[in-house]
């Protein structure tokens, strides 16, 4: 194995007809072995980088090299090393279960002895054994995104790419996927994964590299990321403003020693007709040790408090902080 299992270097790509680059010159490495997750907003340029990296997208510019193969120069060789989980079910839909596996299987040249024994294996290990002869059309989606990752891994890639991989599963199939994919973490191939889910990129991935416009905005892991934040606790407050403007909130908490931001994060209005506002302030102390000043200044104002929770701030609140809130 070399040295980095993904080398990527000043990555440009330009669709044609686009007047700007969906990939404006990532560079980063991954070292075998690594879990590596790429998150950003929608199209940011993540799908686009994903798909130069396993030879479904040309690059204008720049280079990408995986498992020591160039991808543009040398894709069959690359895509020897590698596998995609898509986000969408791309089953072939005239075979059964099983045979996606064995069709995968002999496509990549794995011994004839081998194939069967692997196809079992493999079912066994995504939770399927009982699923070989359904028609991929009578799986759920979280038992065929099971059977992708089985699919994918049949002809054991050194690189595994899974996009999105558990959008759209419930809690037991997203527990699973995850568990299934700390497995592989632990038997060392190296993985790269595409994600808008914070926790789940917090959570599987030893490093992540933050995109938007096809730029990388930042790549460490994610407790030293969380750590370039100036807060590390948050208190959510739920409060009813009655009488006082509701923008002048925020600026009064923000007058509390220790509040280092405020931000609303949501406006309710219940049946009632009262609009509950959602603050999240950003704090530089131990969260529980401003309960009081933060109710203190609220009661003062007149301001009702229907709800206070505290917490320690995330990767969501440093994907926000490099890509902000707005819809994309
Ligand atoms: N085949 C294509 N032709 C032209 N433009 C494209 C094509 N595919 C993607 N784009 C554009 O390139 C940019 C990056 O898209 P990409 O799908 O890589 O983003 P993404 O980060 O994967 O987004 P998402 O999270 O929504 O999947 C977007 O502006 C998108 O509209």
């Amino acid at each position: 194995m070399p040295e980095a299992a993904v080398v990527v270097n000043e990555l440009v790509k330009r669709y044609p007809k686009s007047r700007t680059n969906a990939v404006d010159g990532i560079s980063f490495r991954v070292p075998p072995g690594e879990v590596f997750g790429l998150l950003g907003p929608n199209g940011a340029g993540k799908t686009t980088a994903v798909g130069i990296l396993t030879t479904r997208v040309l690059p204008t510019s720049g280079n990408a090299v995986v498992a020591g193969v160039d991808v543009a120069a040398d894709p069959v060789g690359a895509r020897r090393k590698v596998a995609v989980v898509p986000q969408r079910n791309n089953l072939d839909r005239s075979l059964n279960a099983r045979q996606n596996l064995i069709w995968h299987a002999t496509y990549h040249g794995v011994p004839r002895a081998d194939r069967h024994r692997l196809a079992d294996e493999l079912l066994d290990r995504m939770g399927l054994a009982a699923k070989g002869k359904s028609q991929v059309d009578d799986l759920s989606g979280g038992q065929a995104q099971r059977l992708m990752i089985a699919r994918a891994l049949i002809h054991r890639p050194e690189v595994l790419f899974l996009d999105e991989p558990s959008t759209g599963l419930d809690p037991q199939a997203r527990l699973f996927v995850h568990d299934r994919i700390a497995d592989l973490r632990a038997q060392g191939v190296t993985i790269v994964l595409t994600t808008h889910d914070m926790d789940e990129a917090e959570k599987l991935s030893d490093r992540v590299g933050v995109v938007d416009h096809g730029r990388l905005l930042a790549l460490d892991t994610p407790r030293a990321l969380i750590g370039t934040l100036p807060a590390s606790g948050t208190i959510d407050a739920s409060v009813r403003p009655d009488g006082l403007a509701p923008e002048r909130v925020p600026e009064l908490l923000r007058g509390v020693a220790g509040v280092c931001g405020v931000e609303e994060v949501g406006v309710t209005t219940a049946a009632d007709c009262v609009t509950e506002h959602r603050l999240r302030l950003y704090v530089d102390r131990e969260p529980a040790s401003l309960l009081g000043p933060v109710a203190g200044m609220l009661d003062e104002h007149r301001v009702a408090l229907s709800g206070l929770s505290l917490g320690s701030a995330t990767l969501e609140d440093v994907f926000i902080g490099l890509t902000g809130r707005e819809l994309r």
